[in-house]
């Protein structure tokens, strides 16, 4: 669906992309997560069009986005972090007019921007100039002209920002309901939207792409990311014969306590689940287990630990009201008046 090849983005020399490639499959809702500056906006620039590369290839169903742009645009819905609209217009206005610059069919226009506007929830506004909406109707507008004539591929930057809570969760649900039948792509330096929203995490650090994977399988990717951790009533010799028989362990690590207790960090080899086979060794060996723990590195520390050195780390909390930075805030008190 959209094949990106050795992408390089150089800014004077600066080199904002380094060397990115990476596939997009449909039907699926993948996230491109990195820190400020880490160069999702280019990348996605360079994927929509809007901005050329230094080096490299997309294809957009097949279609080079450079040299077959008319084409490869077709399958692409597109939301920029600051969306190019006519304040001067009104909503229904300039969605006509997005609708036309979309070559949509005269038949269909209509329906079509009726479409988005129930989509966007932006009945209410659709006779007010651009101008006048809080940003968070703005962001609306910006998303239903990208949603408009339904896109196989929508593809937004940091969609959420400038929303206040409520119009978060509206647009997350929104975003799901269109991955049905699209695939969509979108920016944030939100872990928890991420999280939430996305079947694929890309974490993009320093225009070079870190990992990529399902949330659940980053979440097991580190070396060591899971371990078991134990306590017992024995000494650490006493600790480490009763493991010797339960072959998956490659490392235990053991800490006596002054209270006759030990604890132990068991790593296994391939991040199996030996809780079962750790219990009934200390059982079998009539030794009292205190405790038992899987030690799971979470999806912030992974990717603290991958784009470390960078200028930002990501807001890390799952509660939308603590997602939104300070501006946001601001934003958040005046978004209901329009
Ligand atoms: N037009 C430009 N001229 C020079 N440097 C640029 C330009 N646009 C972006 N950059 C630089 O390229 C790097 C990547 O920027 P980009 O906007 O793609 O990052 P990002 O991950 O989208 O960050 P953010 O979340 O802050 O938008 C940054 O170091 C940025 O300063």
């Amino acid at each position: 669906m959209i094949e990106v090849k050795n992408l390089v983005k150089k800014y004077g020399n600066h080199l904002a992309i380094d060397h990115l490639t990476f596939k997009i499959e449909k039907g699926k809702i993948y996230g491109f997560l990195g820190p400020n500056g880490a160069g999702k906006s280019t990348t996605m620039n360079i994927m929509t069009g809007y901005l050329g590369a230094t080096e490299g290839e997309v294809l957009i169903n097949g279609h080079d986005i450079l040299k077959e742009p008319e084409e490869a645009k077709k399958h692409i819905g597109y939301l920029p972090e600051m969306p190019p609209l006519y304040t001067e217009m009104t909503v229904q206005e300039y969605l006509d007019f997005a609708a036309e610059l979309k070559k949509i069919p005269n038949n269909k226009r209509e329906s079509s921007v009726e479409e988005v506007l129930k989509l966007a929830k932006l009945m209410d506004v659709r006779e007010r100039l651009i101008r006048n909406l809080s940003k968070g109707y703005r962001q609306r507008v910006g998303l239903a002209q990208a949603v408009l004539g339904f896109p196989d591929i929508i593809i937004l930057d940091e969609p959420t920002v400038g929303l206040d809570p409520k119009q978060i969760i509206e647009i997350r649900e929104l975003i799901r309901n269109l991955a049905k039948k699209h695939t969509v792509i979108l920016s944030s330096h939100i872990l928890a939207e991420v999280r939430e929203v996305c079947d694929y995490i890309m974490i993009i650090a320093k225009g070079k792409l870190v990992a990529s994977d399902t949330p659940e399988n980053l979440e097991h990717l580190m070396d060591g990311s899971e371990s078991v951790e134990i306590e017992a009533k024995a000494a650490p010799s006493k600790i480490r014969e009763i493991l010797r028989p339960v072959t998956e362990i490659s490392t235990v690590k053991t800490e006596e306590h002054a209270d006759g207790t030990t604890t132990a960090v068991i790593e296994t080899k391939q991040h199996q689940d030996i809780r079962e086979k750790i219990f009934f060794a200390f059982a079998g060996a009539g030794c009292p287990l205190t405790m038992l723990k899987t030690n799971r590195a979470s999806l912030e520390e992974i990717f603290l630990e991958l784009t470390q050195g960078e200028s930002a780390v990501p807001e890390i909390t799952g509660d939308v009201e603590d997602m939104l930075s300070e501006d946001e805030k601001e934003d958040e008190t005046d978004a209901g008046d329009l």
